[in-house]
């Protein structure tokens, strides 16, 4: 099920899909009617850029939190009681040296960042007093694309890093390097990027082992880092990314967004130990898949073609 406001109904090619909002209790009703044979649900719907949400927090709280309580409402109603939710690393407060475990004390800084432990925080009373289990996994930040290629970003413009990156190297223009006074080993911000292969692997292994994730006695929420356990400064990734394209990028530094953090890295072995987790593909993999799947993606989104060169006139114009 999906909105399709960023979504893209060609990723759901060959499968039952419903496009709608998960807030939609009719439509939550009519597909649960439907394929009675499903008993967990994974919810990865939200709204995810920071600096946006900076901007505009009331869109952010509407889809993130309050849509997520009319959704669970309907799965229990229904009988669904398995949850995987999508949170985010971005709620953590990092120590000196930038590594975070599911124990570490949290301090979200954007309103991105409080949607998500907000909905943790919901999930888990909701939990407590119903039959409800939820798994928030903690995903540090996703890189790459479906390694067969059949699906991967799909914004015109992504505003994540890679996506920036990939766009300064097609564009010729440098790459502005946002925030270089971080207390990180170069000042640029440091992430534990984990490839999306391997976080959609997080989420098999989690469904697979949910029962035995929530024994008798304990609590009805349990939440789970998806990392690497390595960080990766931005300049380091600049330079992981130079190194496998022939037209190196060049990089320009710019003042820190509004909400954006020095990062962190997990150095949790949770997964590992609960799901039989550990991420395989490294940061390298991540960009050989993210500049095949953009080199790829006008044949699988051909659509997307005009209104990427439309943002980018767009961008030209206004000088951004
Ligand atoms: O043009 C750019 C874009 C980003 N950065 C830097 O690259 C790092 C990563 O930025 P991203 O925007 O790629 O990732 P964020 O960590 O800010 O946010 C992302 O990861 C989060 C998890 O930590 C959430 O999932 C969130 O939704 C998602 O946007 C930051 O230091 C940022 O300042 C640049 O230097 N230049």
């Amino acid at each position: 099920m999906d909105s399709l406001v960023t979504g893209r109904r060609e990723f759901c090619h060959g499968r039952d899909f419903y496009h709608g909002d998960i807030a939609d209790g009719r439509l939550v009703d009519q597909i649960l009617a439907e394929h009675p044979d499903i008993s967990a649900a994974i919810h990865c719907a939200a709204l995810i850029v920071v600096p946006d949400s900076v901007d505009r927090p009331i869109p952010y709280y509407r889809e993130n939190v309050s849509k997520t309580l009319d959704f669970v409402d309907r799965l229990l109603a229904n009988s669904v009681d398995r949850l995987l939710f999508s949170s985010s690393a971005a709620i953590y407060q990092p120590g000196d040296d930038l590594g975070v475990e599911e124990t570490s004390p949290v301090n979200p800084t954007s309103p991105y960042a409080q949607t998500k432990i907000v909905v943790e925080r919901m999930l888990a009373d909701i939990a407590g007093s119903s039959a409800l289990r939820v798994v928030s996994l903690r995903y540090f930040n996703p890189i790459g694309a479906d390694p067969l290629l059949r699906t991967g970003p799909q914004m015109p413009m992504p505003s994540h890093v890679l996506g920036r990156l990939i766009e300064a190297h097609r564009t010729g223009r440098p790459f502005r390097v946002t925030g270089v006074d971080y207390p990180t080993r170069d000042g640029s911000g440091l992430r534990d990027y984990v490839h999306v292969w391997d976080l959609a692997g997080a989420h098999v292994r989690a469904l697979e082992r949910f029962d035995d994730l929530f024994r008798p006695g304990t609590s009805g929420h349990t939440a789970v880092n998806l990392g690497t356990g390595a960080g990766t400064t931005v300049l380091e990734l600049v330079e992981a990314f130079n190194s496998l394209v022939s037209r190196p990028v060049r990089v320009e530094p710019a003042p820190r967004r509004p909400g954006d953090v020095p990062g962190s890295f997990s150095r949790s072995d949770q997964a590992e130990q609960l799901l039989g987790w550990r991420a395989q593909l490294d940061v390298r993999r991540g960009i050989v898949d993210s500049l095949a799947w953009f080199d790829r993606r006008p044949r699988v989104l051909p659509d997307l073609l005009e209104s990427a060169d439309a943002a980018r006139r767009l961008a030209a114009t206004f000088g951004r």
